[in-house]
C-alpha cells in the first residue's frame, strides 16, 4: 500500500472541522481522483498527506512510514515520497532558470553531477520540457509552467504524485497535452480537480469527499454516472457529456 489515510480528523484553529474521520487506501500505480464541492476539504486532507497540517486524530502512512511532523528526519524522506504540484505552478518555480528549478529538490538531496544533470533531463523529457531548459521560467507560457512545475517534483522520484487542479486555466489543446503526459507517469497519483470529465479520462478510481467525509469511493465511471450522487454534493458534468 503506498497511502494508507486511517481515521484522521481535523479542525482548523477557529475550530471549523474540516476533516471528519477519512479513511482513504492507495495502492502502487493507482490513479485516484479526488472529487467534492468547494469547501469539501480536499486541500486539508492534501496537506495532511507530506505533514504541513497535522495535529487532529488519526494516521496517514507514505508506502508504511507513518507521517509524523515531530520527527524532522522522517517528514524530510515523507516529502520526497509525496510530490505535490501545486494549482499555482508560481509557487513552485523561482530560480532564474527551467533547469535550476528541476535541480533544486534533487540537489538537496545530494544529487551533484552527473546523476543531477540525469535526472533533470529524464524529469524535463517526461513532460516534454528538454527543449526549453535554459529558459526563464516566468517567460515560460502558464501551461508550459506548469509542466515545469510537474517536472520538479517528478525529479524527486516521488512515490505518489498529488496534483491540486492540473488541468485548471489550461486551454483545450494543453490540457490535453498534459492528459497524455500523466497518463504516460508510471506511478501512484491522486489528482483534486473539478474537472470530472479530465478525473474519468485519467483515473480509473474516484473518491468524493464532502464536508470532512468520504461520501463515495469506486469506478470513476460508475461514480459520474450516478447522477444523484452527483447533484448530491454539487458535482456537475458539462452539458451533454456522456459518461457511458
Ligand atoms: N486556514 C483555515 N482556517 C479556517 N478554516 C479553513 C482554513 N482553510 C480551510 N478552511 C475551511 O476548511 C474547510 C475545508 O477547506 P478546503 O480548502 O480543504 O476545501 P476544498 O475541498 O479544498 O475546497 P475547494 O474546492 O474550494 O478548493 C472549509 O470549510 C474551509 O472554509
Amino acid at each position: 500500500m503506498t497511502l494508507k489515510v486511517d481515521a484522521v480528523t481535523f479542525a482548523y484553529p477557529d475550530g471549523r472541522e474540516a476533516l471528519r474521520g477519512i479513511n482513504l487506501s492507495l495502492a502502487a500505480g493507482e490513479r485516484v481522483a479526488l472529487l467534492g464541492p468547494n469547501g469539501a476539504g480536499k486541500t486539508t486532507l492534501v496537506l495532511h498527506l507530506n505533514g504541513v497540517l497535522h495535529g487532529g486524530a488519526g494516521t496517514v502512512t507514505v508506502d508504511g512510514q507513518r507521517v509524523d511532523p515531530r520527527n524532522r528526519s522522517g517528514l524530510a524522506e515523507i516529502r520526497r515520497r509525496v510530490g505535490i504540484v501545486f494549482q499555482d505552478p508560481d509557487d513552485q518555480l523561482f530560480l532564474p532558470t527551467v533547469e535550476e528549478d528541476v535541480a533544486f529538490g534533487p540537489s538537496n538531496l545530494g544529487l551533484r553531477g552527473d546523476a543531477l544533470a540525469a535526472r533533470v533531463t529524464e524529469a524535463l523529457d517526461a513532460v516534454g520540457m528538454a527543449g526549453h531548459r535554459e529558459r526563464t521560467p516566468h517567460h515560460l507560457s502558464f501551461g508550459q509552467r506548469r509542466r515545469v512545475a510537474v517536472a520538479t517534483v517528478l525529479a524527486m522520484h516521488p512515490s505518489i504524485l498529488v496534483l491540486d487542479e492540473p488541468s485548471s486555466n489550461l486551454d483545450p489543446a494543453s490540457r490535453r497535452e498534459l492528459a497524455t503526459i500523466l497518463e504516460s507517469l508510471p506511478v501512484t497519483m491522486l489528482m483534486v480537480t473539478h474537472d470530472l470529465p479530465y478525473a474519468l479520462q485519467l483515473c480509473p478510481r474516484a473518491v468524493i469527499l464532502d464536508d470532512g467525509r468520504v461520501v463515495a469511493d469506486g469506478r470513476t465511471e460508475d461514480l459520474l454516472a450516478d447522477a444523484e450522487l452527483l447533484a448530491r454534493h454539487r458535482l456537475e458534468l458539462p452539458y451533454g457529456f456522456a459518461v457511458r
